[in-house]
């Protein structure tokens, strides 16, 4: 049989080779090592003695309430209702036709209604076939049997089977010692589902399912797509995408593509996600943003990771960057309307949110600084790896055990200002947002059309690696687009439709510094979010554009010489650095960097118009 290019194995990719092919700006790992530990890291001591707790163990759990009953009837009809889904059509019967199998049609993605495909009594030439064709380690022998591998477990696994244990089966099976039924209770069978939409253009508007089997998994996604009303989920139908999140089952590495216990596992064809081996709730939202950059720029509408707000004259402006480099921070601004804080979509029509919820960074978040992301934590809310107190259940925002990426996600009606529904005019305002912990860009510089794709192709930002001792040196990092972990199409496609778009309605590209000033990190300071946010009101009143400017050298940014609010020192990055000469060489350090990640994009094609190219390949730092 003559072996297909595409039927060979590829070869297993180390987590190196990988790394430079796409940069993920996701936050570093969790702290903990086993499970226990990661328990004992989220409830911590009181400080102080307080009132007594109840039980000697600090144990919260209570015996079965009503709520627990009704909670109970309620996940059971759920499974109920998709149970009579899958039985209005049952499994489709595939006698042996492989062919037919192989060739499968993509339908609309509907985990009850699809067709399981079974294949029945395959004849032992037919198994045969398939085994040689699909499963590894299937050689014919010289007498012709079909000798096959197990895999790891040569033997059986008497141990592990489950059986749920309800009030039927409670009676009649053997259980307990001695008995081959070990018991597992209903909600480990069980799962949850959502339906729901994605961007709040009716017109280009997405309905999802999320099959999940954490509540918190399932809540996450009611808070971050958009909720459906009961007349709109009456007519719900058929969902064009589905994601089946399994995140606490680890996958098996040796399995065929596998390269680690996690996979997160895209069919575009069938329109469905499956989810293994993380339960890290940002993976379903970032995973739909995937499929989102994919279904967009074939509609001609171009998908944005940035957040997204309107001034009170419906002036709407965008917010790109890289995590944790502030688009919920200041996209969540008290005198503007919020549209979103992470995943838009440009079209004719203007701007729309695709999601909506918000999804906040919470390490040292304040009630001063914060305001509104603060009140937003609160009952429905998702609070991901804070650490609290063990007795009065108040949130540390300051503890990094568990890890540094602690989140929030809330509805973003939860943002009094919120603008309902999510949707804006054509931006005028399109702010780049880097946090350089190298602290020799300016906190702001008025970009043109070239720099402005310079860098958005670029996508830079450099934090440093976390609290952990001995780390000095910020990493930079690339990330096209300011989300390569997300687009589908090359780099260029995005930013070309980006050009195109600024261009048309004449919108004013920003860079802003939201990392170090006066020395890199350790010993510089992060620029205070007072001044940020002042810089940032500026932009949006129009006052920065009449200001004063002056270009840097190597860089070639233009920079406000004085703006008000602000101490004009800061402004230009070389006044805030003690030693000149340590200045000059960390802006060639991160100039260096720059060019080297830009000679992937030098034949790039940005619209058919040369000179916007030219022009494009001209906006980098010279030296
Ligand atoms: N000058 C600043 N500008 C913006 N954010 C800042 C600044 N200084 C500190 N921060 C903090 O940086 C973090 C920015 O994170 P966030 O807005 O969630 O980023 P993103 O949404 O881009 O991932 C927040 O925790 C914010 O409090
Ligand atoms: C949710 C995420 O996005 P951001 O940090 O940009 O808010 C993420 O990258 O996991
Ligand atoms: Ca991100
Ligand atoms: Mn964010």
């Amino acid at each position: 049989m003559a072996k297909n290019a595409s039927d060979k194995l590829p070869s297993i990719q180390t987590q190196k080779s990988e790394m430079q092919v796409c940069h993920d700006d996701s936050a570093p790992p969790m702290k903990a090592q086993t499970i226990d530990q990661l328990h004992s890291l989220q409830k911590k001591k009181p400080s102080a003695p307080s009132t007594p707790s109840r039980g000697a163990q600090g144990d919260f759990t209570s015996p079965p309430t009503v709520e627990d009953e009704r909670q109970r009837q309620q996940l059971q009809s759920i499974s109920a209702s998709l149970a009579s889904l899958t039985r209005e059509t049952g499994p489709k019967v595939v006698k042996g036709d492989l062919t037919h199998v192989h060739h499968y049609t993509p339908s609309p993605s509907d985990s009850a209604l699809k067709f399981t495909h079974v294949l029945y009594n395959l004849s032992p030439a037919e198994l045969y076939e398939h085994a040689i064709k699909y499963e590894k380690g299937s050689f014919i022998t010289s007498t012709g049997a079909l000798a096959t591998l197990s895999g790891a477990k040569t033997g059986r696994s008497p141990r592990d089977k489950r059986v749920v244990k309800d009030k039927t089966t409670e009676d009649e099976l053997w259980w307990g010692k001695g008995s081959p039924n070990i018991e597992m209770d209903e909600h480990t069978f069980m799962v949850f589902v959502n339906d729901q939409f994605l961007n709040w253009d009716p017109q280009h508007r997405i309905k999802v399912r999320i099959v999940s089997a954490r509540a918190y998994h399932s809540l996450f996604m009611h808070n971050m797509c958009i909720r459906p009303t009961p007349a709109e989920l009456e007519d719900f139908g058929t969902p064009d995408f589905t994601i089946y999140n399994a995140g606490q089952f680890p996958c098996n590495r040796y399995t065929h593509y596998m390269t680690s216990s996690t996979s997160i596992d895209l069919n575009l064809a069938r329109k469905e996600m499956v989810i293994l081996g993380t339960q890290y709730a940002g993976e379903m939202k970032k995973g739909l943003f995937t499929v989102v950059h994919y279904l967009m720029p074939k509609r001609g509408i171009l998908s944005l990771h940035s957040g997204c707000n309107m001034g009170k004259d419906g002036d709407v402006a965008l917010f790109f960057g890289l995590s944790g480099t502030g688009k919920t921070t200041l996209s969540t601004d008290h005198n503007r309307y919020l549209i979103g804080d992470d995943e838009h979509c440009w079209s004719e029509n203007g701007v729309s949110n695709i999601e909506g919820g918000c999804y906040a960074k919470c390490i040292d978040l304040s009630k001063e600084k914060e305001p509104d992301i603060w009140n937003a934590i609160k009952f429905g809310a998702v609070l991901e790896n804070v650490v609290f107190d063990e007795h009065t259940r108040e949130v540390d925002y300051l503890d990094k055990s568990v890890t540094e990426n602690t989140r929030a996600a809330y509805p973003i009606e939860y943002i009094p200002n919120a603008k309902i529904p999510c949707v804006g005019t054509h931006p005028k305002t399109v702010i780049l947002l880097a946090c350089d912990a190298f602290g020799v860009l300016p906190p702001v510089s008025k970009l043109s059309l070239a720099q402005t794709m310079y860098h958005f192709i670029s996508g830079y930002t450099a934090l440093v690696a976390g609290t952990e001792d001995g780390v000095k040196e910020p990493q930079a990092t690339f990330s096209a687009c300011f989300g390569a972990a997300f687009i589908m199409l090359h780099p260029t496609k995005y930013a070309a439709m980006l050009a195109e778009k600024m261009l048309k309605h004449g919108a004013t590209g920003w860079l802003v510094n939201t990392g170090w000033s006066g020395g890199r990190y350790g010993s510089g300071n992060r620029i205070k979010l007072a001044y940020t946010r002042k810089i940032i009101d500026a932009i949006h009143s129009g006052s920065l554009l009449e200001a004063n400017y002056k270009k840097t050298e190597v860089f070639g940014l233009e920079i406000p010489t004085e703006m008000e609010g602000i101490p004009s020192e800061i402004l230009d990055p070389m006044n805030t650095w003690s030693n000149s000469e340590a200045y000059k060489e960390t802006l060639l350090k991160l100039a260096g960097l720059f060019r080297k990640n830009f000679e992937g994009f030098m034949d790039c094609k940005i619209r058919t118009d040369d000179k916007l190219r030219e022009e494009i390949l001209a906006a980098g730092p010279i030296f």
